[in-house]
C-alpha cells in the first residue's frame, strides 16, 4: 500500500464505455489517484486508452491485479468476468471497485461474500453509483429525517434509448433493474422478499421474444411495494426517475439532474426540456463522487460505499426476477444468513 502522500496506483480491467469513463475521471478529476495499468480483452482498445493517460498495458487481467505498480483495482469488464477478477483482488488483499453485477449467479456471489468475510477485511465496493448521486442522497436524508413519514411505496422509471439486440429480458433484469434493487434497499433500508414481473405488449423495436417494456414489482420483508418500469428501447434517451410515497408526504426526483426540469423551456406554445442521452450524461456527477470516495477509502485500505453483501443481495433479487419473467408468478428471495464480518454501518 502507498503512503498517504503518494497517489493510489490503479489498474482498470475492461475499458469499454464504463471503464473508459472511469479511467478518464481517475486521470483528470480525482485527487490522489493514478491509473498505472490498463487491461482489456481488446488489445488495441487497451493500448489506445493507456496511451491517453500514460499507463502501461497488461495483456492478462490477473497479471494486472498482481502487479507491483498496482495498489487497487477497478473492474469494468462484463459481468461474467467479475467473479474470478474480484477473487484475485481479495487474494492479493487490494481494494476493488467492481461494477455491477458482482457476479452472474447467487452461488458465485455468495462465495465471494464468504471469501471476503474470511479475509477479515472489507475490500469490495460495488459500482452502484446512484448512492452517490446528490438527488438520491438528498432523498435518503429526507426519508431518514422523517419528513415524509414512513415510506410505503417506491415508484421507479428506468428508460434507456436502445441497449442493442443482445439485451434480452434477462439482461434487462440483471444489468438494468439491478440498479433499482439497490436503490430500493438503500432508500427503504430493508431487504426485498419477493419479485413479480408483468410483461405488457412489447415495443415493435424489441427483437422477437424480448419483453420490453416490463413492470417489475418487489415486495419488501415488511410488505412495502416497489414498482419498476424498465424500458430499454424508447428511442428517446436516458430517463431515470424515482418517487417515494410516505405516510405524510412524498418526494419525486430524477427530473433535474442534467435532465428535464432544469432545462424546461417554453416557446411556440409548447414547453419541454432535454433528456440526457445516456448514463454518463445523467450520472457523471455520481461517478465522480463515487470514485473520489473510493480512492480516499482505498488509500486507507478499505471501502466507502455499497459492499459485497449489497452486490450479493442484488444478484439474488435479480436471479429471482429472471425466474419471475419466466414463470409470471411471484418468486421469493432467500438471502440466507449474512456473514457477520460483512455487517457494516451504512
Ligand atoms: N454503474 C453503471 O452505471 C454502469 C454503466 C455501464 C456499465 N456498467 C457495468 O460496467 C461493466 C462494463 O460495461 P460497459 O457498458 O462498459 O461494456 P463494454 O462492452 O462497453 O466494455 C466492456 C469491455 O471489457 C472488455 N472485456 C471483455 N472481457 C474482458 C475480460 N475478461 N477482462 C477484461 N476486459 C474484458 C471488452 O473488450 C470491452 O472493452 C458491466 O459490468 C456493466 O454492467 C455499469
Ligand atoms: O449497464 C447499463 C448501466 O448500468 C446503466 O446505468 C443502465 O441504465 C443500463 O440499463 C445498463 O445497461
Amino acid at each position: 500500500m502507498t503512503t498517504t502522500t503518494e497517489p493510489l496506483r490503479i489498474a482498470v480491467l475492461g475499458v469499454g464505455k464504463m471503464g473508459g469513463f472511469h479511467t478518464e475521471l481517475l486521470s483528470s478529476r480525482i485527487h490522489g489517484a493514478r491509473v498505472t495499468v490498463i487491461n482489456d480483452f481488446d488489445a488495441d482498445r487497451a493500448a489506445a486508452i493507456a496511451d491517453t493517460v500514460g499507463a502501461r498495458v497488461a495483456a492478462d487481467p490477473f497479471a494486472a491485479i498482481a502487479a507491483d505498480d498496482v495498489d487497487a483495482v477497478v473492474i469494468a469488464s462484463p459481468g461474467p468476468a467479475h467473479e474470478k477478477q474480484v477473487l484475485a483482488c481479495l487474494e492479493r488483499g487490494v481494494p476493488v471497485l467492481c461494477e455491477k453485477p458482482l457476479t452472474i449467479d447467487v452461488a458465485t456471489a455468495r462465495a465471494v461474500v464468504e471469501a471476503e468475510a474470511r479475509s477479515g477485511r472489507k475490500l469490495i465496493q460495488l459500482g452502484f453509483m446512484r448512492r452517490f448521486d446528490p438527488e438520491y442522497v438528498a432523498a435518503k436524508e429526507l426519508i431518514d429525517s422523517g419528513a415524509i413519514g414512513r415510506p410505503l411505496l417506491l415508484h421507479c422509471i428506468h428508460r434507456n434509448k436502445n441497449n442493442g439486440d443482445h439485451f434480452d429480458s434477462g439482461m434487462m433484469i440483471r444489468d438494468s433493474v439491478v440498479h433499482e434493487v439497490d436503490v430500493a434497499r438503500y432508500l427503504l433500508d430493508e431487504e426485498i422478499a419477493s419479485v413479480q414481473v408483468h410483461r405488457p405488449t412489447a415495443t415493435a423495436a424489441a427483437p422477437e421474444g424480448v419483453s420490453d417494456p416490463m413492470i417489475v414489482i418487489f415486495s419488501t420483508e415488511s410488505g412495502r411495494l416497489v414498482t419498476v418500469e424498465i424500458f430499454v428501447r424508447t428511442g428517446i434517451g436516458y430517463e431515470v426517475r424515482t418517487e417515494v410515497v410516505g405516510e405524510t408526504g412524498s418526494t419525486l426526483f430524477g427530473l433535474d439532474q442534467h435532465g428535464i426540469t432544469k432545462t424546461v423551456s417554453t416557446g411556440g406554445g409548447r414547453w419541454g426540456g432535454v433528456v440526457p442521452e445516456g448514463f454518463i450524461e445523467r450520472f457523471e456527477n455520481a461517478y465522480t463522487i463515487e470514485l473520489q470516495r473510493w480512492v480516499d477509502a482505498a488509500r486507507r485500505g478499505t471501502i466507502d460505499g455499497p459492499d459485497a453483501w449489497d452486490g450479493y443481495a442484488a444478484v439474488a433479487v435479480c436471479e429471482a426476477g429472471v425466474e419471475a419473467v419466466r414463470t409470471g408468478g411471484v418468486v421469493a428471495v432467500d438471502l440466507g444468513p449474512r456473514p457477520s464480518s460483512t455487517v457494516q454501518e451504512r
